[in-house]
């Protein structure tokens, strides 16, 4: 190919690039009258079941060229830009900076909003129920670990919803100012990222110091300062800290998941396909959880997890938690809602939200 050539395709890449532009704004004069209707009707800017809907359609194309993963975040940032030009949200997630909760959060609202760091669950919780942020982003789960029991039990006393969820693959990996592996004398990093990296390090750092810290990115910090020390944390730290990175995906297991919630104060509409989360307790007698299950089934529900966890009231009392599938507006779900209330001494509606699709 000569010059002459790739001055013709950057020309028509221009001309592409006009039209994409002049789209993009017809797209947004739209958009503003959204924020509009919403801001008058007092209807959440942040709409998920309308954004999974936008996911499904990209889902449900056949591209030659796109790679569909390239063209969702692309639409990720287009709905990203537009919610900042409704209204410019503020998202509160457990912090600092570069943890997997951030990560998490910039995947669900992309670049274009306010972020505001938190050190702890309670905190992100606060932020939301006080109005100091309009979203927060907490773990609930993971796939090695099991539930965040600090974000299941803050639901017993705050009225904030489930709005949205996240799964994000977790992949380890080991950082540090050093170069080489030889020069690393001790390993930071949250407990759980040590646990999951546990045979790698065994293998590759037998006679190295494992450290424990708050987080994984705080981790990183700390290893920014000491040429002999690494850290156990996201790429994305290593960009923050500017670390190398010795190794990638350390973790023992490849199928690391954890899964995210998105906390506010609207019940986003049903998208179709929703969860409903629910929070309980039973009376003390024979088959009082058996009863309440076959609540569910006798609405032909299906229950997708349970959790309980002490009630902290008094001992060997317990709190359940449900998701199961569909939203609190059909039918089903709601009958299944009342009769709970029925027979339970106390019952919470967490939210109804659409699933999550990657
Ligand atoms: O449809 C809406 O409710 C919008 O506000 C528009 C839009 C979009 O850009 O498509 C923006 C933000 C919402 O989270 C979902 C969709």
């Amino acid at each position: 190919m000569n010059n002459k050539d790739l001055e013709t395709l950057r020309a028509q890449i221009n001309n592409i690039d006009n039209n994409i532009i002049e789209l993009l704004e017809k797209r947004s004069e739209i958009v503003k009258e959204i924020g509009k209707i919403k801001r008058e009707k007092g209807l959440s800017f942040y709409a998920p079941e309308r954004e999974n809907q936008i996911y499904k359609t990209l889902d449900s194309l056949k591209l030659t060229y796109m790679n569909k993963n390239s063209l969702k975040a692309i639409f990720r940032e287009i709905m990203s830009a537009s919610i900042k030009m409704e209204e410019p949200l503020t998202i509160s997630y457990l912090g600092p900076e570069a943890t997997f909760t951030h990560q998490a959060a910039i995947e669900k609202f992309g670049t274009s909003l306010y972020y505001q760091s938190e050190e702890s669950i309670e905190d992100v919780f606060f932020d939301v129920e006080q109005d100091r942020a309009d979203f927060g982003v907490v773990p609930i789960e993971n796939s090695i670990e099991g539930v965040v029991n600090y974000t299941l039990d803050m639901f017993v006393n705050s009225n904030v919803k489930i709005v949205s969820e996240i799964m994000v693959d977790i992949k380890h990996n080991l950082l540090s100012k050093a170069n080489s592996l030889s020069e690393i004398k001790t390993v930071y990093s949250h407990p759980n990222a040590l646990g999951q990296c546990k045979s790698w390090l065994k293998k590759h750092l037998p006679n190295a110091m494992l450290l424990e810290t708050t987080s994984t990115a705080k981790a990183a910090k700390i290893a920014a300062k000491d040429k002999t020390a690494a850290a156990i944390s996201s790429l994305a730290a290593s960009a923050l800290y500017d670390l190398n990175v010795l190794a990638k995906g350390i973790e023992d297991k490849i199928n690391n998941v954890t899964r995210f919630l998105v906390i506010g104060k609207h019940i986003p509409s049903p998208s179709g396909e929703d969860k409903t989360s629910l929070m309980f307790s039973i009376h003390d007698k024979v088959g009082a959880l058996y009863s309440i299950l076959k609540i569910f089934y006798d609405n032909q529900i299906n229950l997708t997890r349970i959790e309980s966890r002490p009630s902290k009231q008094e001992n060997w009392s317990y709190i359940f938690y449900v998701d199961i599938d569909g939203h609190i507006e059909s039918e089903s779900v709601k009958r299944a809602f009342d009769n709970l209330s029925e027979v339970v001494p106390f019952v919470k509606f967490l939210g109804s939200y659409p699933k999550y699709i990657k």
